[in-house]
């Protein structure tokens, strides 16, 4: 079993799939037998993960008893997606091992990763080192993660940020607009934080149609996460339909 098991996934999916589907469920929102039909059901129509979190999550025992519910049921992995040290739980495969970089609290940027860090090792849980850029303001991450939120008409900023990411040796980008953002991240942004930027690109917030998504992965998203459309009812065939339009775009 190589260290980098789910990171080797994701590598060999993007080369089948050409981008990919990741599907946020909060285990705020969806209780336990709701979040593993929901998972079996994105899994079928060709999701490649499933990621866990919240910004405002804390209940570990909840969120820890979603994620082992969720895992009897699927083979995709799992990825913990935390906005707290309470994000960490065991039974997940991975965890997005996120630094808000744009934030103006250290805590986000250095120290919730130092308190966070023994209990990813205790668990066995894969540390996917990410930097997470929030994108515009007045969203849950935003305001919890205290960001100074990058202009959605700045591309150049989320860029210099990318390649600072890629110089401190993180492989992950994460382009946040926010959950349920009104506005998604910008075709345009994505194109420039792909030309400066040589790892592994997601995009997120406020993604709910398939023009939408097509548009993301043609400018060179690598996965877009969807959550609040599933949230608020969406079926999972319009999902399906995004996944297979994203899979053959690009
Ligand atoms: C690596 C460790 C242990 C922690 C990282 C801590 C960091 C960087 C947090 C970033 C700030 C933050 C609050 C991020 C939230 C990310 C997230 C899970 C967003 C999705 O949840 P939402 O749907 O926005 O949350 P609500 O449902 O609570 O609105
Ligand atoms: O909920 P939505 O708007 O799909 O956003 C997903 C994710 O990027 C939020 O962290
Ligand atoms: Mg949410």
């Amino acid at each position: 079993m190589t260290e980098n098991k789910v990171e080797e996934f994701l590598k060999l999916e993007l080369k089948k799939k050409n981008a990919l589907l990741f599907v946020l469920i909060d285990s705020e929102v969806s209780n336990l037998e709701a979040s593993s039909k929901l998972a079996k059901d994105v899994e079928k129509i060709g999701a490649s993960a499933i990621l866990v979190g919240g910004s405002s999550a804390t209940d570990q025992i909840e969120m820890a008893q979603v994620v082992k519910g969720i895992k009897q049921g699927i083979k995709i992995p799992i990825i913990l997606f935390p906005g707290n040290v309470t994000g960490v739980v065991p039974d997940a495969d991975a965890i997005l091992f996120s630094s808000l970089m744009n934030s103006e609290n250290p805590y986000f940027i250095t120290q919730a990763q130092a308190l966070g860090a023994p209990n990813v090792l205790k668990f066995g849980l894969e540390p996917l080192p990410t930097a997470y850029l929030v994108i515009g303001e007045g969203t849950s991450a935003w305001f919890v993660g205290a960001a100074r939120g990058i202009p959605f008409e700045k591309p150049k900023i989320a860029a210099a940020y990318a390649l600072a990411a890629q110089f401190l040796g993180m492989r992950f980008v994460y382009l946040e607009a926010g959950s349920g953002a009104k506005s998604n991240v910008t075709p345009e942004m994505v194109k420039t934080v792909r030309h400066a930027f040589n790892g592994f690109l997601i995009v997120g917030g406020g993604i709910k149609d398939v023009k939408t998504a097509e548009s993301l992965v043609n400018a060179g998203a690598d996965a877009l996460v969807i959550g609040t459309f599933l949230e608020k009812g969406g079926s999972i065939s319009k999902l399906e339909e995004i996944a297979k339009a994203i899979q053959r775009s690009k």
